[in-house]
């Protein structure tokens, strides 16, 4: 039997007295990765924030098997690491403290950092190379930096549920690479990983997609299934379509393809990068 990792059923949620996730259903199975992507105000941070138990909700959300609800906050705080959108941050704690907070569930009440909490910090610091920067101030900090620190201090809790809401914002190309390693490792190692992206092609990456419009899950199925293209295509209303180019799931803009000549030198840059 394959163990669902997280499930809902029923799930709505009202934010400012409005009704905007209605009645979502899903089944997340354990070591994937799956993607949540859909346009503006679909609910995607919602639906999100809701698996997280960070917003109150109607209907049923289940961790590994078991309602969200009867696990402790301790227990649900190991079992789930949470990497938000825009998330604030003291600005005057140093680097590594920031991290060291992600070992926090695992610390007894006023208890010191154990030697495992550093070590699980200084991997975590290593993996998203931040570790150069564990005496400066998050303050101190740019965008991409900060951003690779709030992940390391998801990845210090070793958490087997990794929840990011767009997980690569301001990170320049080759760290948006690293970070998809290391989805990709905590996925092998049997983890389970959501992600709210808005980089479509991204988004390929991952194994199976969540497509959402309206509060609602239009469609759940692999990314690499024709019916999962089609669903994108249709909740971007056609502006977007999927191809295939060296291997890989890629989302281009009809638009731009469209353009007289822009398909040829789009074409004349791939083959120069499959040479290369
Ligand atoms: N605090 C709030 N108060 C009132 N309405 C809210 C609040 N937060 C979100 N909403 C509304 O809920 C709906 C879903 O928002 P949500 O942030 O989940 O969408 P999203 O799919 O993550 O959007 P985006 O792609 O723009 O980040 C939107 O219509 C939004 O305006």
């Amino acid at each position: 039997m394959i163990t669902m990792a997280i499930a809902a059923e029923r799930l709505q949620v009202a934010r400012g007295g409005t009704e905007v996730l209605h009645g979502v259903r899903l089944a997340l199975p354990a070591g994937r990765w799956t993607a949540v992507v859909g346009p503006n105000g679909a609910g995607k941070t919602t639906l999100l924030k809701a698996l997280a138990r960070l917003l109150p909700y109607r209907g049923e959300v289940r961790l590994m098997g078991r309602e969200a609800g009867a696990w402790s906050g301790r227990e649900r705080a190991r079992l789930l690491a949470w990497l938000g959108q825009n998330e604030g941050a003291a600005h005057d704690l140093l680097a590594w403290d920031v991290v060291m907070l992600g070992r926090l569930p695992h610390q007894s009440w006023l208890g010191a950092a154990s030697a495992a909490d550093r070590t699980a910090v200084e991997e975590a610091m290593r993996e998203t190379q931040c570790w150069h920067w564990r005496e400066r101030a998050l303050g101190s900090l740019s965008g991409g930096e900060r951003q690779r620190v709030l992940l390391a201090r998801a990845l210090a809790v070793r958490a087997p549920l990794l929840l990011m809401d767009e997980p690569l914002a301001n990170l320049d190309p080759p760290h948006q690479a690293d970070w998809l390693r290391i989805v990709r490792s905590h996925v092998q190692r049997g983890g389970t990983a959501v992600t709210v992206l808005h980089e479509i092609t991204m988004a390929l990456h991952a194994d199976d997609m969540l497509v959402m419009d309206g509060g609602q899950v239009v469609h759940q199925g692999a990314c690499s299934e024709p019916a999962t293209h089609r669903a994108l295509e249709q909740v971007f209303q056609g502006r977007i379509s999927v191809h295939a180019i060296a291997g890989q799931w890629v989302a281009l803009p009809n638009e731009f393809i469209a353009l007289d000549g822009v398909a040829d030198w789009g074409q004349a840059v791939m083959q120069e990068v499959l040479r290369s």
